[in-house]
């Protein structure tokens, strides 16, 4: 059984929805009433895309409904985790963001907690039964749709390990290693760096897991530019894309994300709907 609490994302299309009401009451706080007409000895899968503070309230009256409905087996599916990219204290004041979400799911006792493409190995290992689903059949959808070959290339040292992974599962699409700095205090971006000098007119797909900004790939595109590759495509699992999309217009072909986080509506993005 599905409770799909945003009603416009479905990755279990087919599979029977529990029915149920939702608002906000006048002071701002989200509620919930599900129809009790199911099977309260199956297991419940709830998915939730969270971008706010209240997406993950709603997440968190839901499964409390649900365990006071004598729900036995709750699993949580969480595409894009809250404060993944919270993951350490970088200066003194920080919270540990991603640790204060994971520790209240934990205390919830679930029996499963998927995640789409995580953005590092801390928000697993924080959560208990937790499932990573990874990026492999996004891109290898992303690249059916690109239709020629193309390199993939890491933006920085933190995607290294992911992509080299999504490469062996495309058979060994070949690799450009990158770099750049971002500055603790302000974020500023500086320093991309493109380890390799063989691009010329080589059309090249970046991935990594979220765009925010999208700083990180235009900062990039511009040095794999210098490099006279060819046409750049980016690949990002989670698209928040905070700054719309006239910023890559110049650079990029087409990029492409995915409903992890919210719908789009423009002609440069392409969205592979997710399914499990
Ligand atoms: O440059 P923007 O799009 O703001 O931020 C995206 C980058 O910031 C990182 O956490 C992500 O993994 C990605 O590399």
């Amino acid at each position: 059984m599905i409770l799909n609490l945003d009603t416009h994302f479905n990755p279990f299309p087919g599979k029977r929805e529990i029915q149920f009401q939702s608002f906000t009451f006048s002071g701002g706080e989200p509620h919930i009433k599900i129809n009790p007409d199911f099977d309260v000895s199956e297991t419940v899968t709830i998915t939730h895309r969270i971008n706010s503070f209240n997406d993950f309230g709603l997440l968190l009256l839901a499964i409390d409904a649900l365990k006071r409905m004598e729900v036995k087996l709750i699993n949580v599916f969480i595409p894009y985790f809250p404060a993944a990219r919270q993951d350490r204290v970088m200066i003194s004041g920080e919270p540990l963001s991603v640790k204060v979400y994971a520790d209240i799911l934990n205390s919830l006792k679930l029996n499963k907690v998927t995640v789409f493409d995580a953005h590092s190995e801390v928000t697993p290992a924080l959560l208990d039964n937790c499932e990573v689903i990874s990026n492999h059949t996004f891109i290898a959808e992303v690249l059916k749709k690109i239709g020629k070959e193309v390199k993939l290339i890491s933006p920085d040292g933190g995607a290294l390990k992911k992509i080299y992974k999504v490469s062996e599962y495309l058979g060994g699409v070949e690799v450009v290693e990158c770099s750049k700095s971002r500055d603790v205090k302000t974020g500023k971006l500086s320093g991309f760096k493109v380890y390799n000098d063989d691009l010329e007119g080589i059309d090249c797909l970046i991935v990594d897991d979220i765009c925010d900004g999208g700083g990180t790939f235009v900062g990039l595109a511009e040095e794999l530019k210098k490099k006279n590759a060819g046409k750049l495509y980016l690949a990002v699992s989670h698209g928040i894309f905070n700054k719309g999309f006239d910023v890559f217009q110049k650079d990029f072909e087409k990029i492409f994300t995915t409903n992890s986080f919210r719908e789009f509506d423009n002609e440069m993005v392409e969205v592979v709907k997710l399914k499990l």
